[in-house]
């Protein structure tokens, strides 16, 4: 059930965007695409008769294809799920796939599972879902802004049947608003938008109708009670400034975002998600920086941190908006207060480095591999040390390769949890330099 069950209309209208909000939830608000959903036509008859195929939908941004794919689930009966090609890993897509089968077996209910940018899925993840897909265990609805006949893998291409969506006219744009000033999930009549404002607006969406119901949102917000072509013209030209998806403002939020967290300034952190996500950013963009930063900038000061933002963003995947911003937000303010250590990401570059200028340089003897009998008369793998046999399953032994013997890459803070790997380390770096004042001169070759 919805989590905001117990949340005021108010904290519903404050948590979601006016698109979100205006979600068709039956194919008669679904507008345009008539060559897909009009009488007789291809996903008419889909629907209709139950049986859905694999299906690729390919069209431009906010025409409507997360939507379709939500209307189809929803109209045959089938479980939702929902997945990012780009994030979704081969556990997931199993979890997925178990899933889909309990519901089968359990109340003969099928799964629908939807992968947003689909053109990103690679060759492991096709792998473990296909398949599932030829039995039939869930029905693949892929999204793509891209031609799929060159983005597309072949294999899955081959079992899905491609739909394309258009850019939203003109007239079916302004339809779409006028239906959000009315209705009570949007604007409830409480805005007057006149014509002049609704073209305005429709021109300015590109055939995008989140765009639209976004501007919309943001002119209605400018003028209160009245939104003419002025005040719409206006209200764009502001928001345009606020943060432009491309632009440099764009660029300056996510990086005071960015920053904030990074400061563990946890009220600017919030308010800097808080614009992008008003601004129509995808929460997505926003969750895939904060996992990168959970390692970059957090790293093992608080190995938790990775967990909690990829967590949040699995949470959000399954919630969407607005519940997801409740991960987004716990997410935000845990990275924000979290330790900080930048080891992780120097440790990287100064390795990375010592690679890419010192070549290929030998595996130290004791260290090969020595399948055969020759090899090991050569000396592969001799005088291996096997730690479990030592105290403490330890031993100070030598793992770079001569060269670069003693090298340090990796330079623990004190923050948080890396004070302890701090203390281990120094204690090897302790054993190992005794261990090299010990050994006999000329020992290790
Ligand atoms: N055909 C449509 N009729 C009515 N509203 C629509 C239509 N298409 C999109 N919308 C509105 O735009 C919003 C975004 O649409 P949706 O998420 O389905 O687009 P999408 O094609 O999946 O976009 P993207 O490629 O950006 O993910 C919806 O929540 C809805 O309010």
């Amino acid at each position: 059930m919805d989590l905001f069950d117990h949340a005021s209309q108010k904290e519903q209208a404050v948590l979601a965007p006016l698109a979100e909000r205006m979600r068709p939830t039956s194919l008669s608000e679904y507008l345009g695409q008539e060559h897909l959903t009009g009488e007789g036509r291809f996903l008419r008859r889909v629907l209709e008769s139950d049986q859905v195929p694999s299906l690729i939908l390919w069209g431009p941004p906010g025409t409507g294809k997360t939507t379709l794919a939500q209307l189809i689930a929803r109209s045959t009966g089938a479980a939702f799920e929902t997945m990012s090609a780009v994030l979704a890993g081969v556990k997931d897509i199993r979890e997925t796939v178990a899933r889909a089968q309990d519901r089968w077996k359990l109340n003969r209910q099928r799964t629908l599972l939807f992968i947003d940018e689909i053109h990103r899925f690679n060759k492991s993840q096709q792998d473990a879902l296909l398949p599932h897909v030829e039995k039939g265990t869930v029905t693949l609805i892929g999204a793509t802004t891209e031609n799929p006949s060159f983005e597309v893998n072949a294999a899955l291409l081959s079992r899905c049947r491609v739909i394309t969506l258009r850019g939203l006219e003109q007239e079916e744009l302004i339809a779409v608003m006028r239906h959000a000033v009315a209705d009570p999930r949007g604007l409830g009549g409480k805005v007057a938008v006149d014509d002049a404002a609704l073209e305005f607006i429709a021109d300015a969406a590109g055939g995008d109708a989140r765009k639209a119901l976004t501007a919309l949102e943001a002119a209605a917000a400018y003028g209160r009670t009245a939104v003419d072509r002025k005040v719409a013209e206006e209200a764009l030209q502001q928001k345009m400034l606020l943060y432009d998806k491309g632009g440099e403002e764009h660029y300056n939020v996510v990086s005071a975002f960015i920053k904030s967290m990074r400061g563990s300034d946890v009220d600017a952190a919030l308010y800097w998600m808080t614009r992008m996500l008003e601004a129509g950013e995808d929460p997505v963009f926003i969750f895939r920086r904060m996992v990168i930063f959970a390692s970059e900038d957090v790293g093992n000061a608080d190995p938790r941190a990775l967990g909690v933002a990829v967590d949040a963003l699995r949470a959000f995947q399954l919630m969407g908006l607005p519940e997801g911003t409740l991960p987004l937000t716990q997410a935000v303010t845990y990275l924000a207060l979290a330790p900080k250590s930048n080891a992780v990401i120097a440790a990287y570059a100064a390795v990375r480095e010592a690679v890419t200028k010192e070549g290929a340089l030998p595996v130290p003897m004791h260290l090969r591999n020595a399948p055969t009998k020759l090899m090991k008369s050569l000396g592969y793998g001799g005088g291996y040390k096997y730690p479990h046999n030592f105290e403490g399953n330890y031993v100070p032994e030598d793992y770079l390769p001569e060269a670069l013997r003693s090298r340090c890459f990796y330079t623990p803070t004190r923050n948080g949890f890396e004070a302890e790997l701090s203390e281990r380390y120094e204690a090897i770096q302790q054993q190992l330099a005794a261990r090299r004042t010990e050994r006999e001169p000329g020992e290790d070759g």
